[in-house]
């Protein structure tokens, strides 16, 4: 016998990952748009009349994400002016294919597009910095380098906020790998919706609570373009373990993901615990916990040829540069330095962005429906 939607009686065609609930394709896609919306209502993200960088990259997430602020923009009246920011990180068969994708998108969705790269605001491609750095620890680059290359888009273009595609597993992964870490400032931040507040920069999660197969559902039902290839230079294993484990305790306690989601916000800090103080960096003027940021230090590292410089011990890192510093002995500022910001501005940097750099493909075919 067919399995009635649970909201119309209309004939389901999947069940709902987060709530199990059966429903038909067009109760699915109003329960998760209005999920977002709450989210967004809730956590007053916007303001009317702002303008909204959504940082595209092409895959699935930041795809719907698109699309769902697109529609719910125009379904509630937002105001919002929103536009497409992509990073070209110049990795040959893997960005350059999904920018592709963006650039439909663009078309799609009737949206400006602004890209900006590495190599433009560097002076190094992804590709040239895994020749030297090798596969390991080339993610510490590529996530240090996009978190500051959103924001230096989003102010050539002038926004009020910038929002991604991170969804609740991304977040759920973060707080498990804060936790196993011990990294006490990070796991207070992790489950933020907006961080950067404090700067002149926010960024908004709306997907916070949004579980990634639904995601994948409503890109797959919606028939959205978007690219699903996985990052050839991506062996975050960190993170891919604590995925596994939450996908493992999901099984047995499918509200898993949220309920993490839930410990990381409803967690408190001992006042005693020491927290990262921001500032900016000397060097480049963005927003930095240390003297000089990650930024500088791993550009540092790459143009003297010391690629692990920036690898490794925070404090001895620094410690280094800021004897080469001392020394006089500095490079002069890479290409794309000319419109840095001066001190004065603020840029936020997101912690959790630069843990979020293993996306695995996702698999439509292993879906619940
Ligand atoms: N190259 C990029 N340009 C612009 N925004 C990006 C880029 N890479 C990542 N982002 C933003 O950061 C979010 C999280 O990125 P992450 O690398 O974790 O990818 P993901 O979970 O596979 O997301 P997506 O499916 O959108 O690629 C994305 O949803 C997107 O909003």
């Amino acid at each position: 016998m067919p399995v009635k939607c649970a909201i119309c009686d209309g004939s389901a065609i999947l069940k709902r990952p987060k709530t199990g609930d059966a429903l038909c394709k067009n109760c699915f896609y109003y329960a998760f748009e209005e999920e977002v919306h709450k989210t967004i209502i809730d956590a007053r993200l916007f303001t009317h009349g702002e303008t909204v960088a959504i940082g595209a990259s092409g895959g699935k997430d930041s795809t719907v994400l698109a699309y769902v602020m697109k529609e719910l923009n125009d379904r509630y009246n937002y105001g919002l002016d929103l536009v497409l920011l992509s990073v070209d990180e110049g990795i040959t068969g893997y960005r350059d294919d999904s920018l592709e994708t963006v650039k439909r998108n663009q078309m799609q969705y009737d949206l400006p597009l602004k890209i900006v790269s590495y190599e433009e605001l560097y002076g190094w491609t992804m590709d040239a910095i895994v020749q030297q750095i090798g596969l390991k620890n080339n993610c510490t680059f590529c996530g240090v380098f996009r978190r500051q290359a959103l924001d230096r888009g989003a102010m050539m273009l002038k926004v009020n906020k910038i929002v991604t595609g991170h969804n609740a597993d991304d977040i759920a992964e973060t707080v498990v790998m804060n936790v196993l870490r011990g990294d006490i400032g990070r796991l207070r931040r992790c489950t933020a919706i907006t961080t950067g507040a404090e700067g002149s920069l926010p960024r908004c999660k709306p997907f916070k609570y949004t579980y990634e197969k639904e995601i994948v559902m409503y890109a797959y039902f919606k028939k959205l373009d978007y690219f699903s290839t996985e990052c050839i230079y991506s062996p975050n294993a960190y993170r891919g373990f604590a995925r596994a484990y939450i996908k493992d305790v999901e099984k047995i306690r499918p509200s898993a993901i949220i309920d993490i989601i839930h410990s990381g916000e409803s967690l408190s800090v001992k006042t005693t615990v020491k927290m990262p103080v921001q500032g900016n960096c000397e060097r480049c003027g963005y927003i930095s916990s240390n003297a000089i940021c990650k930024a500088c230090v791993l550009l540092e590292g790459l143009n003297r040829g010391l690629p692990r410089l920036g690898i490794g011990k925070t404090h001895k890192e620094r410690r280094k540069i800021e004897e080469l510093s001392k020394e006089g002995n500095v490079n002069p500022p890479q290409s794309g330095a000319a419109e840095r910001q001066p001190t004065s501005i603020q840029t936020p940097v997101l912690a959790m962005e630069s843990l979020s750099l293993d996306r695995r493909k996702p698999d439509v075919s292993k879906l619940d429906f």
